[in-house]
């Protein structure tokens, strides 16, 4: 299938898209109209049809769209049609929250390696994975075929261990340090800022009338 080209608003919006359209498909709900994802996704219709209209103009006037064509489409273009293994890197408070949660075997993004530097974790069993020593990063990356890495670790490691993960041949990094990483070259660096995301969420409080996530047009 020829790559499609879409804005980078759009992508942060189809895996919302998925969910809810999973949660349909689950109750064996064939159709939707674009009219009851804007209602429950609280997103404008005519937003959701511009979006949609990337897979072509497979929506019927009146009868919407079909859930399981669309939920197939929204995982090719997300490319959830393979599983992703993920590694992690600072099995703390929030490394092992976030391998305790298993949205990953969901969502086809598995963590399969986990990794610290304190030797004192080597070898205990988080949600069944074995915390190995950072020695090991290398190696396991390219016999696991991980590709994704996540990074919770304090912010003053988080470089060195993104540097870790690109040496290794890591193409996409979310970082949940609070810490602006160097970009690399043909690497795809997100950052999850809990810190940063409460500092805006005051700012839309005190202009609560004003714009919300899901108006953005583009
Ligand atoms: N983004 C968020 O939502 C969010 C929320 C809370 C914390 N954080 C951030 O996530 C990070 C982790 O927080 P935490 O509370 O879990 O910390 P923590 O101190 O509980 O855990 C950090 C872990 O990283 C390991 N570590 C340190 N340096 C390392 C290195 N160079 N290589 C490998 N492992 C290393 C430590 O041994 C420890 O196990 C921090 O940067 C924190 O600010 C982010």
């Amino acid at each position: 299938m020829k790559p499609i080209k879409i804005s980078e608003a759009v992508v942060r919006r189809l895996p919302i898209y998925l969910r809810f359209l999973n949660e349909l498909s689950l109750s064996n709900i064939q159709t939707v109209s674009s009219q009851e994802l804007g209602e429950k996704l609280d997103l404008n219709p005519a937003q959701i049809r511009k979006d949609l209209a990337y897979f072509g103009e497979f929506g019927r006037k009146g009868v919407g769209y079909n859930v399981d064509y669309l939920i197939e489409k929204i995982r090719q273009i997300l490319k959830l049609d393979k599983t992703m293994n993920v590694a992690l890197v600072g099995t703390g408070n929030l490394g092992r929250a976030l391998c305790n949660y298993n949205m990953y075997i969901k969502d086809n993004m598995k963590i399969v390696a986990v990794f610290d530097a304190d030797t004192s974790k080597k070898g205990t069993l988080i949600n069944r994975l074995t915390v190995q020593p950072m020695q090991e990063l290398s190696d396991s990356v390219k016999r696991l075929d991980i590709s994704v890495g996540i990074i919770t670790v304090p912010a003053a490691e988080a470089q060195n261990v993104a540097d870790q993960f690109v040496a290794a041949g890591i193409r996409g990094i979310l970082n949940f340090a609070p810490v602006v990483l160097k970009a690399t070259p043909g690497v795809r660096i997100h950052n999850a800022d809990f810190t940063a995301e409460l500092l805006s969420l005051a700012y839309y409080m005190d202009n609560i009338n004003g714009s919300k996530e899901g108006d953005e047009t583009q």
